[in-house]
C-alpha cells in the first residue's frame, strides 16, 4: 500500500498559486526529503497531506484514506521555532500530548498504558533522564527530540517533519538522521526542508518541489536541475559524500 497519493494537486491562495499539478506517490517504508526553495510550496504541500488544507484541485490518499480519515496515522513534528518553549511544561507533558484523544473530554485523564508507552518512547530516544525537565531548558537538539517523542506517541504509521534539523548543531543533526533511520525501519519517514545540505545517505528517495515537482527518484541530483529548481547553484551532498555541483552562487559574487 501506498502510505501518500497525491494526484495531480494544486492548491491557491487567492491569486497565488502554491503548488501546481502535483503528482506524487510516495511508498510504504519510503524515507523522503522534499527540497525546495523558500516559498516553493513544501509547507503547503505538508498541510494539505495532514488534511489542513483542502486542495483547490486534485485529490490525495493517505494509506488509502481521505486525509482527514488518516489524521491519527500521521505524526507531525512542527517546525522548531514554530513551538513555544516558554510554555511551562516537562518533557513528559509535552510527548503526552501525544496520547490526546482527538475530541478531549472534561473527565479526560491519561492512562497508565498512555504513560508507560511515553516513557518508552522517551528512553528510545535517549531522553528518559529529560523527562522531569522544563522544556525551557533544553536544548536544540534536545528539544527537537521532544518533538519527535510527541508524535511517535501517537503511534503514527506515517511520520512528517518540517526542517528537523534547522536549529540543531551538526553533531546533533547526524544524531537525528540516525534516529530516523532507525524509525524508518518501522515507519514511512518525509521531511521537509530547504537547505538540500541536510540530504544525506538516510534519505531513500527526494522530492524536489518549486510550486511543480521537478524531479522525484533516487538522491543523486544533477546541476540543470538543482539550477532549475532552485534557481540558483547550490551545494548539496548525496549519498553522504559532499561535493559541489556548481562552483559559486550567484549572490556571493559582487
Ligand atoms: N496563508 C497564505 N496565504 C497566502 N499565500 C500563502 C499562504 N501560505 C503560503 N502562501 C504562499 O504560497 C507559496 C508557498 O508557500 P509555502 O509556505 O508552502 O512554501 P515553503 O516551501 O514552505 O517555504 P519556506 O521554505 O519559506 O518555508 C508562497 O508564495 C507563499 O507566499
Amino acid at each position: 500500500m501506498n502510505a501518500i497519493e497525491c494526484n495531480q494537486v494544486s492548491v491557491w491562495y487567492d491569486d497565488v498559486c502554491a503548488l501546481e499539478d502535483v503528482t506524487l506517490t510516495v511508498p510504504e517504508g519510503d524515507f523522503l526529503g522534499i527540497i525546495g526553495p523558500n516559498g516553493g510550496g513544501k509547507s503547503t504541500l505538508l498541510k494539505s497531506i495532514l488534511g489542513l488544507l483542502s486542495p483547490s484541485k486534485g485529490s490525495i490518499s493517505i494509506f488509502g484514506r481521505s486525509p482527514a480519515e488518516a489524521s491519527r496515522l500521521i505524526g507531525y513534528v512542527p517546525q522548531f521555532s514554530r513551538f513555544d518553549r516558554h510554555f511551562p511544561a516537562s518533557v513528559l507533558d509535552v510527548a503526552l500530548m501525544g496520547r490526546l484523544p482527538s475530541r478531549l473530554s472534561a473527565f479526560f485523564s491519561y492512562s497508565n498504558r498512555d504513560r508507560q508507552f511515553v516513557e518508552d518512547v522517551l528512553e528510545q530516544l535517549d531522553i528518559g533522564d529529560l523527562k522531569n525537565r522544563q522544556i525551557g531548558q533544553l536544548s536544540g537538539g534536545q528539544m527537537q527530540r521532544v518533538l519527535i517523542a510527541r508524535a511517535l506517541a501517537a503511534e503514527p504509521k506515517l511520520l512528517l517533519l518540517d526542517e528537523p534539523t534547522a536549529s540543531v548543531d551538526s553533531r546533533s543533526k547526524e544524531q537525528i538522521y540516525g534516529l530516523l533511520k532507525e524509525l524508518n525501519r518501522k515507519l514511512t519517514v518525509v521531511i521537509v526542508t530547504h537547505d538540500v545540505g541536510v540530504i544525506s545517505s538516510h534519505i531513500r528517495t527526494i522530492a524536489c518541489l518549486n510550486q511543480r515537482l521537478h524531479y522525484h527518484g533516487e538522491t543523486e541530483l544533477n546541476d540543470q536541475l538543482v539550477e532549475r529548481v532552485f534557481g540558483c547553484p547550490v551545494e548539496i551532498i548525496a549519498h553522504g559524500v559532499p561535493h559541489r555541483v556548481l562552483k559559486y552562487h550567484g549572490e556571493d559574487i559582487a
